[in-house]
């Protein structure tokens, strides 16, 4: 028999100025107290939300073809669909994945801060925060299954997770190599990063924007296990099920314990944060610099 849940969204969640919600992608939205979502299968346009067969279990897709970039949208409809979780005391777990062949996400979409406007950055940098946040002090356990290149932002979400399991092909890697476009890994993403791999290890990969392949990524500490690219799923789904036997309550706790300080580091000066990075990616030189790296991605295949 199909398993049916109603989820509460609160109405909060939709007026936050950074969500405006392109209504017409998100279309099991309504601006409510709440709306009946069938678990079966839901999510929105860009992050698809299936149940997997263990109880408890989501898998959340994400679907923004051709890189998985985190464009304002993607990074909207991934926050709401985490909340959605959170609020359906049904689900326990999620496994973080992509549907697109080869990437697991190419990081912050380089269009939106490149040839934008202030306003437009500073909306935008919120999102960013917005879904560090949610995924770093999410009470859910999160496993990352990276099924293919995993630069920058795209490592920044598979580090707020509690496991990430990936790909065994030595095409893909992993990494914070903000450095390699002339920009800088704010202290919040140099910090995630060191409570993953340590202090030493991250001064190095940082200044020099590292990008593991998948048997050094092991090595460092950025992944926790490699296994063949068709078993990324199968084995994020059962490193799950030995995560659910823990008792939640205990767990997350724990995980908060461990995770708050970091989170708060941000909390306590966003809007600084935001300040500073819209100085500093509207800057000339920066501009150049990204500009001149997506001429780079585009003249690739040609
Ligand atoms: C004084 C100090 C103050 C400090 C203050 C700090 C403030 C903060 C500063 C700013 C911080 C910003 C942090 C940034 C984080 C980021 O995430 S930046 C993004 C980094 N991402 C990358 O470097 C990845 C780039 N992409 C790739 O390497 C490759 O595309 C790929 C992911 C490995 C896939 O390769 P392949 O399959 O060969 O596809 P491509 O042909 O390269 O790409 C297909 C099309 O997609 C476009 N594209 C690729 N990546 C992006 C992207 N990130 N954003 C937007 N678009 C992207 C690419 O251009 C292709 O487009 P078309 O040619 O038009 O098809």
């Amino acid at each position: 028999m199909a398993l049916t849940a109603v989820v509460r969204i609160p109405t909060r969640a939709l007026l936050r100025p950074w969500a405006r919600l392109r209504d017409s992608a998100l279309g099991w939205m309504e601006p409510v107290g709440g709306v009946e979502v069938s678990t079966q299968r839901f999510g929105s346009q860009r992050v698809l939300v299936e149940p997997a067969s263990a109880a408890g279990v989501a898998v959340m897709t994400f679907k923004n073809p051709p890189v998985n970039s985190l464009s304002l949208e993607l990074l909207t409809e991934l926050v709401i669909n985490l909340e959605k979780l959170e609020n359906d005391k049904t689900f326990r777990g999620v496994v973080l994945t992509s549907d697109c062949p080869g990437i697991f996400s190419a990081g912050l979409d380089l269009t939106e801060i490149c040839g934008r406007n202030p306003a437009h950055y500073a909306e935008y940098w919120k999102a960013v925060q917005e879904m560090w946040l949610r995924l770093y002090l999410s009470n859910l356990m999160l496993v990352a299954a990276i099924n293919g290149a995993c630069p920058a932002g795209g490592c920044l979400m598979s580090l707020t997770c509690d496991y990430r399991v990936m790909a065994d092909n030595p095409k893909y890697a992993i990494g914070l190599n903000e450095t390699l476009l002339g920009i800088v890994a704010p202290f919040w993403f140099k910090d995630t990063l060191v409570n993953t791999i340590g202090h030493r290890a991250s001064e190095r990969a940082l200044q020099l924007g590292l990008l593991f392949p998948p048997t050094e990524a092991l090595q460092v500490g950025m992944v926790d296990r490699l296994v063949p690219e068709d078993q990324v799923q199968s084995t994020a789904l059962s490193v799950l099920a030995q995560w659910m036997a823990i008792p939640d309550h205990a767990r997350q706790l724990t995980k908060n314990m461990m995770r708050k300080p970091t989170a708060d580091g941000l909390l306590k000066k966003r809007d600084e944060d935001i300040q500073n990075f819209v100085s500093f990616i509207s800057r000339d030189s920066i501009q150049k610099s990204l500009q001149m790296y997506l001429a780079k991605l585009r003249q690739k295949k040609g």
